[in-house]
């Protein structure tokens, strides 16, 4: 989608009412892909959503001589790696600032082929999003690592070997790093400080499936005895959490009812406790989770994002925009990330009142404290939005933008709305089944 085809026009003041489907997790899927790399044999990834982040993926394993291709029920992947040896890398730039899994396929590649190339990362510009985890880990398992202009080549002279790590915060896309590494390394790998997001342990649960020999301790201690050879694994990828949370916050922010058929509680217990807590209604039954606004206003509260089993950070803004609703002053201390705020800006000329603050507001000291980072919010409400044109700065921040004009009187111009469809599967059409006013501009209706 590009020019004006990249634009929505988004008539506010209609509740979203109805149901829709999540399927696999945005932040599994890719790195479960990704993981069939280090197999001998063909893998099967089901519940695959149909968002860009899997399209990079699997064009990138093409590349490497993945062959990838749809299995027998809608949804599911096979993915062979059988000829990985034959890969023709030649176009992989065509992929550089695409997504930020290309990072992972570091350690599988280097098992398989001895030397690997990273085109740059994409991914939300909403902090600096450094990478120097990645490779130290890497340097620690034996691989040598050379910047080039257009990205990074890794060599492994020798067969990597499992090492003691400790990371110096628990980062997602690092402790899946060690992981994908581990596996195949010789010998153990302790791995101490490391991140237990669900989307982790579900990668965990691919590995395993795998041959792969992985214990998680409860201090955030995971143990890989590295194995000679892994197969190929069936997998349901687990549901996506965030997309699932996004569709409840558009609930509560629209005063609509949605049933999200997928939504888990196990995955979302600090979301759903959070959103009590705001005055949502939620009901969870074996297949899904109903969330809704009950009626009579909303309450004000204090939120810190933080690594699982906190507040996850891609459930903030999203939230945010319910909390202009909410009565009171709401304080927001984002953690994870520096720069996850500026999306407010848009709120305000909306007619939100959101005020940023470099300080650590209502929590803990974070690492952003006094450093200039504007990374905490207090949010004065309830607002009446006015809806207004918006340009999409990231993923959430985009759904966000669209809950924003949703809630809104009047018309609102979203432009940049391809960027969405990078994490939220088909959200055009779940928003026209919830009975959302959109249209794209000319009068079409999406
Ligand atoms: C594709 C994917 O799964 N993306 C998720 C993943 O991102 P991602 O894996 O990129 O996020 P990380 O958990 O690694 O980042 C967390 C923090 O660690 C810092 N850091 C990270 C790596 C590094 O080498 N150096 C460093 O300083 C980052 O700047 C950030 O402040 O986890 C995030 C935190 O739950 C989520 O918001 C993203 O949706
Ligand atoms: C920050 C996100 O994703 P990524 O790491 O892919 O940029 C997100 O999903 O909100």
């Amino acid at each position: 989608m590009t020019g004006t085809d990249d634009v929505l026009l988004v008539h506010g003041g209609t509740p979203l009412e109805g149901e829709i489907r999540v399927r696999g997790a945005k932040n599994l899927v890719p790195k479960a892909m990704v993981a069939a790399l280090l197999g001998s044999g063909p893998s099967r990834l089901r519940n695959v959503p149909d968002i860009r982040d899997v399209r990079v993926v699997r064009g990138l394993l093409q590349l490497h001589g993945v062959t990838v291709r749809p299995g027998e029920e809608p949804g599911e992947l096979v993915l062979d790696p059988t000829h990985v040896e034959s890969a023709n890398v030649a176009d992989i730039d065509a992929h550089a600032g695409s997504s930020r899994i290309p990072i992972l396929f570091c350690g599988p590649l280097l098992h398989r082929l001895g030397h690997a190339f990273i085109p740059g990362l994409g991914g939300c510009d909403i902090g600096g999003r450094p990478i120097d985890f990645h490779f130290d880990v890497l340097r620690q398992f034996g691989a040598t690592i050379e910047k080039r202009a257009d990205g990074q080549y890794l060599e492994a002279p020798q067969r990597l070997r499992g090492t003691k790590i400790r990371l110096p915060y628990p980062s997602v896309g690092s402790t899946e790093q060690v992981l994908l590494t581990a596996v195949l390394a010789e010998g153990v790998t302790e791995l101490s400080n490391a991140a237990v997001e669900p989307e982790i342990e579900d990668l965990i649960c691919v590995l395993q499936k795998m041959g792969a020999i992985i214990s998680m301790d409860t201090d955030r201690t995971i143990r890989i005895t590295g194995v000679d050879q892994l197969g190929g694994y069936n997998h349901k990828a687990l549901p996506d959490r965030l997309e699932a949370a996004s569709w409840a916050s558009a609930a509560l922010a629209t005063e609509g009812n949605i049933y999200v058929r997928g939504a888990q509680q196990r995955s979302m217990m600090t979301f759903l406790n959070t959103y009590r807590r705001v005055g949502g209604a939620f009901e969870i039954d074996d297949e899904g989770i109903r969330f809704w606004h009950p009626g009579g206003s909303l309450n004000a509260i204090a939120l810190e994002t933080d690594v699982h089993p906190g507040f996850q950070t891609d459930w903030q803004q999203p939230l945010v925009v319910a909390l202009t609703q909410a009565a009171g002053l709401s304080i927001v201390h984002e953690t994870v990330y520096e720069s996850r705020l500026g999306f407010t800006s848009a709120l305000n000329q909306m007619g939100a009142h959101i005020q940023l603050y470099r300080e650590c507001l209502g929590g803990s000291d974070c690492r952003f404290g006094q450093r200039n980072f504007l990374h905490s919010a207090v949010v004065s409400g309830p607002t009446k939005l006015q809806g207004a044109d918006l340009v999409i700065p990231d993923l959430r921040g985009g759904f966000s933008y669209l809950i924003a004009a949703l809630a809104a009187q009047g018309t609102s111009r979203v432009h940049g709305i391809d960027l969405i469809n990078r994490g939220y599967e088909n959200f055009m059409q779940k928003l026209m089944e919830l009975g959302a006013k959109v249209e794209l501009p000319g009068g079409a209706l999406v």
